[in-house]
């Protein structure tokens, strides 16, 4: 296994009386895919919302590359490598995708006040830099011809891709996505699924929530299960569909919509299961 990336110990968070984190631990090693799992309201997006610093821990520690990150601003914590996508899509409807995907670039882009003001030759190379790079990276989500497109023309799924090329532009070594298949249709989860594993690929650490069983088993390496803000199960797809305790929390949480997962979890194939890849 490579080196520990992210290390959260005993994260926990709270809202009033409600424990959405309660003492959660995990890892997440350079350049793999797992996925955090669990019924509605365990607390997925809570924890995200910690690590990148959108909530103040009550409690705990996050460790990022070494340095500890927990409580500092989002900005700082983006800075030091960790991107994300939302649940909901934060783009810029009126900008072209293009732009959208700039915009995520400002982070690394230092240019002084000065050149801004002048539009000197170093305000100007600045620019097209950061214009080649986002090209680089519309080019390698596919829609590097959509680049001129205002984003809200685009397919939904096509602003999902736009997001996550936003997200690559910061150059992170840990993608963070939230709910990433939610609203796709089949071909277009099956692209994204391609899209992830090309993004570990270049060594990025990808990190989903995600309620899809199919693309979870499929594309994950590690499964991180959370129920009531603490992790219950930590290991491969076929370990985590062949745990009781991953059952039962699905089964024990009052919606129907967890019944159906519990019972898809215990379903799921396996790799060459129900989703397929495009080659
Ligand atoms: N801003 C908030 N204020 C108050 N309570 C919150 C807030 N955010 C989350 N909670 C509560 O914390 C608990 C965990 O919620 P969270 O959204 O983190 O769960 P989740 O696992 O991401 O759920 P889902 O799968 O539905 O997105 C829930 O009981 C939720 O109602």
């Amino acid at each position: 296994m490579s080196e520990v990336l992210l290390d959260v110990r005993d994260m926990a968070v709270q809202f009033g009386g409600v424990r959405a984190v309660d003492g959660l631990t995990f890892r997440v090693h350079e350049g793999e895919v797992l996925s955090v799992i669990g019924p509605n309201g365990a607390g997925k997006t809570s924890a995200f919302n910690c690590i990148t610093g959108f909530y103040k821990p009550s409690g705990g520690t996050v460790t990022f590359g070494g340095a500890r990150i927990t409580g500092r601003r989002p900005a700082v914590i983006a800075a030091s490598g960790i991107a994300r996508t939302f649940q909901n899509l934060r783009l810029f409807g009126d900008l072209t995708v293009l732009d959208n995907v700039r915009a995520g670039m400002h982070v690394r882009i230092r240019q002084n006040f000065l050149d801004a003001m002048l539009h000197t030759p170093r305000y100007r190379r600045g620019e097209d830099a950061a214009t080649a790079e986002a090209h680089r990276w519309l080019d390698f989500v596919g829609l590097v011809h959509d680049r001129t497109s205002p984003i809200r023309n685009l397919p939904y799924g096509e602003q999902r891709r736009v997001e996550i090329a936003r997200a690559l532009a910061r150059e992170p070594r840990m993608l963070l996505l939230d709910e990433p298949a939610a609203g796709l249709n089949h071909g277009e989860k099956a692209q994204l699924l391609a899209l992830m594993r090309r993004i570990a690929g270049l060594g990025i650490a990808v990190v989903l929530i995600e309620h899809d069983m199919g693309l979870v088993m499929e594309v994950s390496e590690r499964i991180v299960v959370l129920s009531h803000g603490k992790e219950i199960a930590d290991g491969t797809p076929a370990a985590i569909r062949s745990d009781p305790a991953v059952i039962e929390a699905y089964l024990g949480a009052e919606d129907e919509e967890a019944h159906a997962e519990a019972e898809r979890i215990a379903a799921e194939a396996g790799p060459g299961g129900t989703t397929e890849v495009e080659s």
